[in-house]
C-alpha cells in the first residue's frame, strides 16, 4: 500500500486537536512521546553520520527542542561527537532536564562553526513568523554550511508562501502525520519521513484521515 501524504495531511490546527487529545484521553505523557520523537530523529542522524562526524544540534526553549535534546544523548551514548547550539536561554521544565541528561551523557554545549550534520530543533509547530534576528541570522549560517541539515517536525521558517527564510532541509522527521505545510517539499530533494509516537489508529480515523503505516515501518519513508 502507498500512503497518500496529501491525502492524509493534516493542518497544524488539526493536528495539534488530535494530538492534544490523544495526550489527555490516554494519559500519554509528552515526556514520553518526546522520547519516542527524539530517538526517531537520532537513528536517522545515526545513519547520515559517521563515527568520526560532528553533530551540531540545535534546541529552542520548547518541545522541539526537546526532541533534539533526547537525540543528542541517545547519539551521545552511541559514541557520536555532539554539539548543541541553544541561542536562547532553555528554561522550560521539560527541555531544561532533556538538557540536563545531554550534557551528563557527554554533549557539549559550544555552537560549532563547521559541522558536518546541522540539526533543527529550534522551533517546532509552535513557532511564530517572522522569526526575528537571532533565528534568521542562524537559518543563514546553515543554509550556507557545507552541512548535512535535518529538521524535526517541521524545518524552522516554514510557512505556506514562500516569504521567510526557513531552515533548508535534506531531510525532514515529521512527527505522527503528515503535515499541510509540507506538501510543497515533496516536489524537491528534501527526504520526508513520519515518526510514530504512538498515537491509536482511532484518533486518526475520528478526524477523517488514515494512519500513517505505522504498523510495518515505525519511521516510514515518504519520498
Ligand atoms: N504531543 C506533543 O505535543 C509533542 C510535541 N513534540 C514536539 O513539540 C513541538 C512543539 O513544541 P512547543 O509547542 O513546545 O513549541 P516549539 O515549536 O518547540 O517552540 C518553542 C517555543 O519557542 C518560542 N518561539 C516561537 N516562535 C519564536 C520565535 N520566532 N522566536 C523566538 N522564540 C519563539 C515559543 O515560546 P514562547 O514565546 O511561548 O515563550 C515556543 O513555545 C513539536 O513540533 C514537536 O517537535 C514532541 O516532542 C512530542 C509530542
Ligand atoms: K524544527
Amino acid at each position: 500500500m502507498k500512503y497518500d501524504f496529501i491525502a492524509n495531511a493534516l493542518s497544524l490546527q488539526a493536528f495539534k486537536e488530535m494530538d492534544y487529545k490523544a495526550v489527555a484521553e490516554l494519559a500519554l505523557p509528552i515526556e514520553l512521546m518526546m522520547e519516542n520523537a527524539g530517538l526517531h530523529l537520532a537513528r536517522v542522524i545515526a545513519r547520515k553520520a559517521s563515527p568520526k562526524s560532528t553533530i551540531l544540534i540545535g534546541a529552542g526553549n520548547g518541545n522541539n527542542g526537546g526532541g533534539g535534546l533526547v537525540a543528542a544523548r541517545r547519539l551521545a551514548a552511541w559514541g557520536y561527537n555532539v554539539y548543541l547550539d541553544l541561542p536562547i536561554e532553555i528554561t522550560k521544565e521539560l527541555p531544561l532536564q532533556q538538557l540536563k541528561r545531554a550534557l551528563l551523557y557527554g554533549a557539549k554545549r559550544e555552537a560549532i562553526k563547521n559541522p558536518d550534520v546541522w540539526v533543527d530543533a529550534y522551533l517546532g509547530f509552535s513557532q511564530k513568523l517572522p522569526l526575528g534576528n537571532l533565528f534568521e541570522t542562524i537559518i543563514a549560517k546553515a543554509n550556507s554550511a557545507n552541512a548535512i541539515r535535518i529538521s524535526l517536525d517541521l524545518p524552522m521558517g516554514i510557512s505556506e508562501g514562500d516569504s521567510s527564510p526557513r531552515f533548508n532541509a535534506d531531510h525532514i522527521i515529521t512527527l505522527a502525520a503528515p503535515k499541510k505545510l509540507l506538501i510543497p517539499l515533496l516536489e524537491t530533494d528534501t527526504q520526508i519521513y513520519i515518526a510514530d509516537l504512538g498515537i491509536p489508529e482511532k484518533y486518526y480515523g475520528d478526524i477523517g484521515v488514515a494512519m500513517p503505516p505505522f504498523a510495518k515501518e515505525q519511521l516510514y519513508f515518504v519520498s
